[in-house]
């Protein structure tokens, strides 16, 4: 279930697992990750019953699709960093070679000492998401989500919203962000109603939303992005999350969201991979968040990645810069048109000038919450941020 790399005290060998072996695993309805494969390799020589809901036999899996799902999946097992893994590399190890600067499963300091302390603000939200998400998966486990998944509405096509709108109005795709507070501005708005709001921001004009759930830095919460799918509001919803294991993602579509967000300075490859097989297969969207060129590069190597981010502040000591877009798309805009990616401009947007600069830097959407959230009126302030109605 957990991600790849979270957990590397669980590791196990799956080097050469056996033809027949791979085939169970391949053909069943994969709903975990890669070291769950690897489990599940031992577990089918007799440890314990394999998790998979087809047979191998199964005659309905098409020969296409079980060929692509064997490709797709035999490319994560042998991945670099699972080998890696496998030959003692500790997950900070192999994260650090791919530029991650953000450590994992660290003990953070007790009072009295001894522990780790983080680096930075972004190192700290994650190890406590680390502890807030274990606790969530022992309240509810993974059975019990895919049961309220079943029940959910079809989600939405974030991507298709984006470009009907970049194509209606010529400008970036608005996605606006529900935010009532973040760690570098403290509170934002006062009177925060996540309803009120969204629906200002769908009638001004806005794409898509974006909904903060994490609750310990922006006061946001998975019951706001709930309440917003089911007043109506129709603009599809990203789940602002710092996701580290597949379980949000699944939680995140029991909540209502269309899209998740996938931060690239603290997933390596091998987890944002199988997180997007994992989206894909839940028909959500992937935001794939980067800050600076080496993420950008890596990101630009996935197989799959339709939509990217570019964060124009930094997470690990808050400095906004949007240059930062134009610098990062640079002469990588030929690769990402060819690969018929949309890029969103991300953070410090504040002014048309500002929306003018990072969209003739090649992005076709941008991601706004400050500017807007603080104004009386968010939805006035679209037509401030844009010099215009977008509306219509
Ligand atoms: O905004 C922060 O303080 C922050 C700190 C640590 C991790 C993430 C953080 N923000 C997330 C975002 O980047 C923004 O919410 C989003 O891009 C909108 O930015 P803005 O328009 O500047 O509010």
């Amino acid at each position: 279930m957990e991600s790849l790399l979270a957990y590397p005290s669980a590791k196990v060998s799956i080097s050469n697992p056996s033809f027949s072996s791979r085939r169970a695993i391949l053909s069943g309805n994969l709903h975990f990750g890669p070291r769950d494969l690897s489990n599940s390799i031992r577990m089918s020589s007799g440890f314990s019953p394999l998790r998979c809901t087809n047979s191998p036999d199964n005659k309905e899996i098409s020969s296409v699709a079980s060929a692509i799902y064997e490709y797709q999946t035999d490319e994560l097992i042998n991945a670099e960093e699972v080998r890696e893994w496998e030959s003692g590399k500790s997950i900070n190890d192999i994260a650090a070679k791919q530029g991650i600067t953000i450590r994992r499963s660290c003990r953070p300091a007790p009072p009295a000492g001894g522990g780790m302390i983080p680096r930075n603000i972004l190192e700290q939200i994650i190890w406590d998401k680390e502890v807030e998400v274990t606790q969530f998966k022992q309240r509810m486990p993974l059975k019990e989500v895919e049961h309220l998944i079943g029940d959910a509405s079809p989600t939405r096509d974030f991507i298709a919203a984006l470009k009907d709108s970049y194509l209606r109005t010529g400008l970036p795709a608005l996605i606006a962000e529900v935010k009532k507070a973040s760690p570098s501005r403290g509170i934002l708005r006062e009177n925060f109603d996540p309803v009120e709001i969204a629906r200002t921001y769908e009638q001004n004009g806005a794409a898509c939303l974006s909904i903060l759930t994490d609750e310990k830095y922006f006061q946001g919460s998975f019951e706001n992005l709930d309440k917003v799918r089911k007043a109506g509001i129709k603009c599809p919803l990203l789940c602002k999350e710092f996701i580290i294991d597949l379980w949000q993602i699944y939680y995140a579509r029991a909540k209502g969201a269309d899209a998740v967000l996938l931060i690239a300075g603290v997933l390596p490859d091998i987890d944002i991979k199988y997180m997007l097989k994992t989206c894909r297969e839940l028909g959500l969207t992937a935001l794939i968040e980067v800050h600076n060129e080496r993420e950008l590069d890596r990101v630009l190597k996935i197989k799959g990645v339709q939509l990217i981010g570019i964060n124009n502040r930094n997470l690990e000591n808050f400095v906004v810069e949007i240059s930062n877009t134009q610098k990062l798309l640079g002469n990588r805009i030929q690769v990402i048109q060819e690969k018929d990616i949309i890029v969103v401009g991300e953070s410090g947007l504040f002014t048309p000038d500002d929306v003018k600069f990072v969209h003739d830097s090649g992005v076709k959407a941008v991601l706004v919450g400050e500017s807007l959230i603080k104004q009386e009126d968010p939805g006035l302030a679209i037509r401030g941020l844009f010099g215009k109605d977008i509306s219509k």
